[in-house]
């Protein structure tokens, strides 16, 4: 079976709002990075993929199945939704147990599944935890091992590292990345930090359009020469801003070092920086703006 993701001039309609507009995206095996500001369209893509939403137009298929065929198409797929709750009571184990009975398990896959997947999340020393004092990590990783323990060759992930902290938002991504050595994890987010630390191709959407498909390389590429640094006062900062893309300021008493992205030097005094992906991103969103740094 071709682990492959096929999106082919997809359209989502709600009413006379477009959420998606004429989508094209082939996904392959790996971490693949969705990034877009709040709007753009994210969930309502993974919900067409995950079959909790009906695309209006265009075509989806996932392993070859089109996405119409939605019983085929939940066994090959696992979701991890951004508000993914479970009831505070049950333990960790329990509440495992019990999401595998609904998507159809039997007793004696449970038994072996569920004490395995707490293991590969990291949880097997608090299976009897309950959900209700779990942390956010604890929560999100319970999360994944409901979305892979029916072992998909697709996982969907939205928003995966909201409300954790660093430790646990590194430690959630290497999870992921971990689980993608042998399927696609497409992970769907506003923090470019994290498709930048994993995900090598990603898609830019905005206001239901795709900005960007490619390599993380490819998106810095664009950005590439335009990316300064100065030294400014903080008196100068707001007239700046109002010219200049500004993608960093550190202030130091009544000074301030700046990034900003330009075409060309942007004032006397500035200098070449190095850019990050936070710039191409910032750089990219601004041009759909229709502004011109
Ligand atoms: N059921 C719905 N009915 C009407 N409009 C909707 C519905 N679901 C989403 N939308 C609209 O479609 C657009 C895209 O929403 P979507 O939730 O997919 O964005 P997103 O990129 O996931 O953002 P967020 O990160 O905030 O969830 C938004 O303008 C939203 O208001």
């Amino acid at each position: 079976m071709e682990t492959r993701i096929e999106i082919k001039d997809l359209s989502k309609n709600f009413g006379k709002k477009q959420a998606l507009k004429r989508i094209d995206l082939q996904i392959d095996q790996g971490m693949f990075g969705l990034l877009g500001p709040n709007g753009a369209g994210k969930t309502t893509l993974m919900k067409v993929l995950t079959t909790l939403t009906k695309k209006s137009s265009g075509e989806v298929t996932l392993c070859n199945i089109p996405v119409e065929q939605s019983s085929q198409i939940r066994r090959i797929i696992g979701y991890l939704p951004q508000e993914f709750s479970m009831y505070g009571n049950m333990r960790a184990y329990e509440a495992l147990d019990y999401l595998a009975v609904l998507s159809g398990m039997s007793k004696q896959e449970r038994a072996e599944k569920v004490p395995e997947m707490l293991e590969k999340v990291n949880l097997g020393d608090q299976h009897k935890t309950k959900v209700k004092a779990m942390s956010g990590g604890m929560k999100r990783r319970l999360g994944i091992a409901q979305a892979i323990i029916h072992d998909p060759k697709i996982i969907v992930v939205d928003e995966p590292t909201a409300g954790l902290d660093p430790e646990e938002r590194v430690r959630f991504r290497n999870l992921l990345c971990e689980i993608a050595k042998d399927r696609i994890v497409l992970l769907s987010t506003h923090i470019v930090g994290d498709i930048e630390a994993t995900c090598e191709n990603i898609a830019v959407l905005n206001q239901g359009e795709i900005l960007f498909r490619g390599k993380v390389s490819q998106l810095l590429e664009a950005v590439k020469g335009k990316v300064y640094t100065a030294e400014v006062s903080a008196m100068e900062l707001p007239a700046i801003q109002e010219k200049f893309l500004v993608t960093g300021i550190l202030t130091s008493g009544s000074s301030a070092t700046i990034k900003i992205i330009s075409e060309k030097p942007p004032m006397k005094g500035a200098g070449p920086a190095g850019a990050d992906v936070e710039d191409a991103y910032m750089y990219l969103m601004h041009q759909a703006q229709g502004h011109r740094g």
